[in-house]
């Protein structure tokens, strides 16, 4: 085995669905006219005309719509750019589905007032993607067409939207957000909600394909021209920001500084050049913290310094070297819609992932003691330990973050309180915030538990929360496309997942058992449900427990089909080294090869792990006197410092046997 080293940073130390008919057209009276923008739509696809009208043609794009559908959002690539990718969220695609939502909220509201409303009331957010604002405007025709109300709440954020549903004086009946989170500058996409809630994949399919068939008849008719009408221009961010401050205020309530409870404390922000600037200037700064320092706040569709997205490592490492260069207390990343965050502490650690969970869980565990924490199944056998020893419950449940917030609402449903819901990825929701994924609620839990520990004296940054929690010795994501007609690649997915299923239960596999995942009421083989109302499935998956003689369990095995693409996500975790790679070593062997999966799916990520120990990464700390010359191009004397240094080694090699 080849005996490689790097040294990767260094850093210092000090529905309810509304199961629904779709109604008939529907044009209130609109009442104001603060915006009026127009816009003619025209199919752009040369070969579908109304007069060559190409049944083959029609059949291709409407599928092309559906597969629009991601989870539940809807996702495209709206501008030329990438290699491979033609554009296909364009603004007819766009119109056609906002049209069906708006169709599907008046409905909703029908079925449960037994009558129609006199005005449906429907606001649009963006980030700042450099095609959000032509989409607008097809946004807002649609929602036109359906019959409803529009209100332009401009550069916005995910949760804001939601929010807009339910604070007054707004109280939208529904709110649509166009991005396409931390995805490139390329795609943009639409996450739905109604006061309920975020919409459910279900839901999102069921209106993806009215839209498609809205779409199909329309290239076969005539190109339309709409006029996307009155458009309200409305400020909510401030409202939105302004309950964010209020609920800092409130819980911490501060002995001196009720108005400015932050002051004192340093606070730097990464948005990542996406919507979260607004975090700094409307929530922080207002509230006395010093947030100089901060990086990205610009909204910037193009995201010219690095993707918004706290599992980013550029990100990061630039949050975390800001962190220690102002000497902060602590440092956010946001994703570009802040559904997501990441944190620094002030020992300039990250804070993401299985960290932040564990974070969260300890705040939430003080609160509500022996609570339930809902997460996906990918989480380190030590998290479900940081829980369990600290008298919670873990959930270990499906992928996909509306799967984890479904979950953790059926859960309470059932009688079982669960206050955390909480995705590897980032997206946390809370019971106390309408289980809504917000990245910006889920740093304001911590910023209030960051100054009530200064104010009981304590010296410690928040990290200081999550030191028991240990890493995983390893830890990889791997990848095996689907080789396979787009049109194909699910159900071609569905297969390779069961089979997988099928050798486990057969015992194919030794040493795999599917895994239960802990405390939730899913059958044996996990994230599949056996109630009595078992939720729709949007991706097959499935995770095995790992075992030899020598070691007992050391780690899983988690497979599935990604909800974005056309390819299957492999994780695996161990706690011992070389656990990761003999797994890969039984998984081609003895599964994909052994099965004929190796004829569908491309294995040569499986290959590379089978055949490469994986690197470790390990930290350390010490005094460190000298020069810092690292990766990111910035370099640095310290006379003195307290370091962390990040390892990342092969396990053979030499130089990480002689660190071990
Ligand atoms: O299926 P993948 O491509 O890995 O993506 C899976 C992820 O997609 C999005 O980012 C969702 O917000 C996450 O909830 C989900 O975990």
């Amino acid at each position: 085995m080849a005996a490689t080293t790097s040294t990767s940073s260094i850093t210092t130390l000090h529905k309810n669905a509304h199961k629904t008919n779709f109604p008939s057209s529907r044009n209130p009276p609109f009442k104001r006219t603060n915006l009026h923008l127009s816009f003619r739509v025209t199919p752009t696809f040369k070969s579908c005309s109304a007069t060559k009208f190409n049944e083959v043609v029609i059949d291709e794009e409407v599928e092309r719509i559906k597969r629009l559908q991601n989870g539940s959002d809807v996702r495209g690539v709206a501008v030329e750019g990438e290699k491979g990718r033609t554009v296909d969220l364009t603004p007819p695609a766009v119109e056609a589905i906002a049209e069906s939502f708006g169709e599907w909220v008046i409905d909703g509201i029908k079925m449960e007032l037994g009558q129609l409303k006199e005005e449906v009331r429907i606001s649009l957010g963006r980030d700042p993607r450099i095609s959000g604002a032509s989409l607008s405007v097809a946004v807002f025709s649609g929602l036109k067409r359906a019959g409803c109300l529009v209100f332009d709440m401009g550069l916005a954020t995910t949760p804001a939207c939601f929010m807009s549903t339910l604070l007054s004086p707004f109280v939208y009946d529904a709110s649509i957000m166009m991005t396409a989170s931390h995805l490139p500058y390329t795609r943009n996409g639409l996450k739905f909600f109604t006061p309920k809630g975020g919409l459910r994949s279900t839901e999102v399919e069921e209106i993806c394909d009215r839209a498609a068939r809205k779409y199909a008849n329309r290239l076969a008719k005539v190109s339309a021209t709409v006029d996307a009408g009155a458009v309200t221009r409305v400020d909510f961010m401030s409202t939105y920001a302004k309950q964010l401050r209020d609920i800092i205020k409130e819980r911490v309530n501060h002995p001196q500084h009720f108005d400015a409870p932050l002051t004192g404390f340093k606070i730097i922000v990464n948005a990542g050049n996406g919507s979260g600037g607004f975090f700094t200037w409307d929530v922080l700064d207002k509230l006395g913290a010093d947030t100089f320092g901060s990086l990205n706040l610009e909204p910037d569709g193009m995201f010219p310094n690095h993707i918004p997205n706290p599992e980013d490592k550029i990100a990061m490492s630039l949050t975390r070297k800001a962190v220690l260069e102002n000497s902060a207390d602590l440092g956010i990343v946001f994703d570009t819609d802040v559904d997501r965050s990441g944190v620094v502490d002030n020992s300039g650690n990250a804070i993401n992932g299985d960290r932040l969970i564990a974070l969260m869980s300890a705040i939430v565990m003080k609160e509500h003691p022996g609570t339930t924490i809902v997460t996906d199944a990918r989480t380190s056998m030590a998290l479900t330990q940081f829980i369990t020893q600290r008298g919670g419950h873990h959930c270990l449940y499906r992928v996909g973050y509306r799967n984890v917030i479904d979950k953790g609402i059926q859960l309470n449903k059932d009688g079982v309180e669960a206050h955390l819901m909480m995705e590897t990825s980032g997206h946390g929701a809370l019971k106390e915030n309408h289980f809504l994924d917000d990245g910006a609620y889920m740093v304001v839990k911590i910023i209030i538990e960051m100054v009530r520990m200064k104010l009981a004296g304590s010296k410690e940054g928040i990290g200081s929360l999550i030191k028991e929690l240990e890493d995983p010795a390893e830890a990889i994501e791997l990848r095996m496309n689907i080789s396979s007609e787009p049109r194909f690649a699910k159900q071609r997915g569905i297969e390779a997942i069961e089979t997988f299923r099928n050798y486990i239960e057969e015992g194919r596999l030794k040493g795999w058992e599917l895994d239960s995942c802990g405390d939730c009421w899913v059958s044996e083989g996990c994230l599949v449900d056996s109630n009595d109302t078992p939720a729709a499935i949007d991706a097959n998956m499935y995770r095995a427990k790992v075992w030899d003689e020598e070691h007992g369990q050391h780690g899983w095995i988690h497979i599935r089909q990604s909800i974005h693409n056309p390819n299957i996500a492999v994780n695996m975790q161990s706690s011992i080294h070389g656990g990761c790679q003999s797994m890969a070593k039984t998984l081609l062997e003895k599964f994909l090869l052994a099965s004929n999966m190796d004829k569908i799916l491309d294995i040569n990520q499986i290959d590379n792990a089978r055949a490469t120990e994986i690197p470790i990464e390990f930290a350390t700390a010490g005094t460190f006197h000298g020069e810092i010359h690292n990766t990111l191009g910035w370099d640095a004397k310290y006379e003195e410092m307290q370091i962390t240094l990040t390892v990342r080694c092969l396990s053979g090699s030499k130089f990480c046997r002689n660190l071990l």
